[in-house]
């Protein structure tokens, strides 16, 4: 089989450094900062991020979905509570995320506990989404198999002829934010990489190797 030559591939990063001053004392700030950046850079979806969640017993999983709000009070995002990430933080209420913006070269992570967020403010959200998105939402058991896509349609098409409202199984999360490390790509792989960590007495900030 002719596979490419993947240990070929080698990017620099090389454009801009993170220094402890810059960055400040506030990460929920520099995050807010840093993802305004990337929505004026024009970059694709600057709101994806990858969302890790754990059964109890330790078994990882993974996916993207999109960031839907930030604050002190964390990360929101939106999705379905009986799907796999749901039964997964139902159970094992905590959360890793990572957004990517790769033309900035700069990576940042979040982590944290998990928690719904209250029903008014996903009756809020949901609301604002467009009818299609709303119909999907109420046609689909998110991650259950379905026999085919013509019955998946079929689905969608009977949700759409119906109120729109949000199911109880839809809603936010909220990541709780305890520890966010921001990354900015360097020259010969010697990375910046600002870590903090809350506690009672407020936010600590590290510098980690690369
Ligand atoms: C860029 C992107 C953004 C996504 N955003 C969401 C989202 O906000 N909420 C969601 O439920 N699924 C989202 N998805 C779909 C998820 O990646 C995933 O397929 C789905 O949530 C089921 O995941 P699970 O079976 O692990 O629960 C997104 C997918 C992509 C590629
Ligand atoms: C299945 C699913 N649910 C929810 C979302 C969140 O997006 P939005 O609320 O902007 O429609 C996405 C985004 O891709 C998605 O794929």
């Amino acid at each position: 089989m002719e596979s490419p030559d993947l240990a070929a591939i080698r990017a620099e990063y090389a454009d801009a450094g993170l220094d402890e001053g810059d960055a400040g004392d506030d990460p929920v700030a520099l995050l807010g900062r840093w993802t305004t950046q990337a929505i004026e850079a024009g970059l694709h979806e600057p709101n994806a991020m990858a969302l890790a969640t754990a059964t109890p017993d330790g078994a990882p999983s993974v996916r993207l979905v999109l960031l839907k709000a930030l604050d002190a009070d964390g990360a929101v995002f939106y999705t379905n509570y009986a799907s796999r990430k749901g039964d997964e933080l139902e159970t094992n209420p905590r959360a890793a995320a990572v957004l990517l913006w790769h033309p900035l070269q700069r990576q940042v992570r979040i982590e944290g506990r998990v928690s719904r967020v209250g029903p008014a403010e996903s009756d809020r959200y949901f609301d604002s989404r467009p009818e299609g998105a709303r119909a999907a939402a109420i046609a689909s058991d998110q991650s259950r198999p379905v026999e085919s896509r013509t019955a998946l349609e079929q689905r969608f098409a009977e949700a759409s002829a119906e109120a729109l409202v949000r199911p109880d199984d839809w809603g936010g999360y909220r990541i709780a934010l305890d520890v966010m490390e921001f990354w900015q790509g360097r020259p010969n792989r010697l990375h910046d990489r600002l870590r903090y960590s809350r506690s009672d007495a407020g936010w600590t900030c590290e510098r980690l190797q690369p």
